[in-house]
């Protein structure tokens, strides 16, 4: 199931894209439903009832209205790093020994075909195409070999990052490069983990201005999903909802001769296997 979160008159509302891209809302076929995407997750059987709705769903279901974040409202937004032997080297960045983790908030969340504001202070903004996890399962100490049972399904994302804001600040903190209002964009819908088989082997592109940037795979990941899920979980309990951003590959534009920033009108296009296309336009504050 491909599902997303729509803004219609009736406000935001958890939609299920069919094939010729309508939007069925799924509280309209079954009002029992949430109207939130990160709580219909939370409820014991949500997507079973979700996938009944859509089946059964009448041509008056189908809603209008703007595209948001599918998960407009995560609880947490938890990101690996140098999770590419390619981009760690391009970064003359150190393999790491475990997964490389920072974090993202709230205000960094934007759906598809946002409009991102650069910030003025940074002359160095820059793009990452990353496969986004969306937890399905409370969970803690999650054993590898359980680990995939805790994921709802997946999205593109970008990473955007700030890098005269992320290298070479006081105590090697990258948070303030990874924050920026609008710096994660994801979407356009959530492909439900049933549907998505195994992510392991995905193509990943991102498009600058029409130019292919990077083109890598997530089978060059070197730490798979259940090995993140699990080091994660060793600390903190994940939650239904919780995204998780699994780290870019080669050829982001600060690692380029020369480099290649995120400019006033610039646009990207993320395609990360069956999960459609993330394309976001960037304007000067
Ligand atoms: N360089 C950098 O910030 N990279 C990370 O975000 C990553 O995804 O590897």
């Amino acid at each position: 199931m491909k599902l997303a979160t729509l803004h219609t008159a009736r406000g935001p509302r958890v939609v299920a894209m069919t094939d010729d891209d309508r939007h069925v809302d799924l509280n309209l076929v079954d009002s029992s439903l949430p109207t939130s995407l990160r709580a219909l997750l939370a409820l014991e059987g949500g997507l079973t009832r979700a996938a009944a709705a859509l089946a059964n769903a009448p041509d008056e279901a189908v809603a209008e209205g703007k595209l948001l974040a599918p998960i407009p409202d995560p609880g947490k937004v938890i990101c690996i790093g140098l999770n590419y032997r390619d981009h760690a080297e391009e970064t003359n960045s150190p393999i790491p020994s475990e997964p490389v983790v920072f974090g993202k908030f709230g205000n960094t969340i934007r759906g598809p075909e946002a409009t991102v504001t650069l910030p003025a202070v940074s002359e160095q903004v820059d793009y990452e195409a990353e496969l986004v996890v969306v937890i399905g399962r409370t969970g803690k100490n999650v054993a590898e070999a359980d680990a995939m049972n805790h994921v709802a399904g997946y999205m593109n994302g970008n990473d955007v990052s700030a890098r005269d804001w992320q290298k070479g600040r006081p105590g090697e903190q990258w948070l303030l490069g990874k924050t920026p209002d609008g710096f994660a964009p994801t979407g356009p819908f959530l492909l439900s983990a049933d549907e998505a088989g195994d992510p392991h082997d995905w193509p990943v592109k991102l498009e600058l201005n029409g130019r292919t940037m990077q083109d890598g795979s997530t089978a060059d990941f070197l730490f798979t999903l259940p090995q993140i899920v699990a080091h994660l979980t060793k600390i903190m309990t994940l939650e239904p909802g919780d995204l998780i951003f699994t780290g870019t590959p080669a050829g982001v534009g600060a690692a380029r001769k020369p480099p290649a920033w995120i400019t006033d009108g610039s646009e990207t296009a993320v395609t990360i296997g069956p999960l459609g296309t993330l394309r976001t336009r960037f304007v000067a504050e």
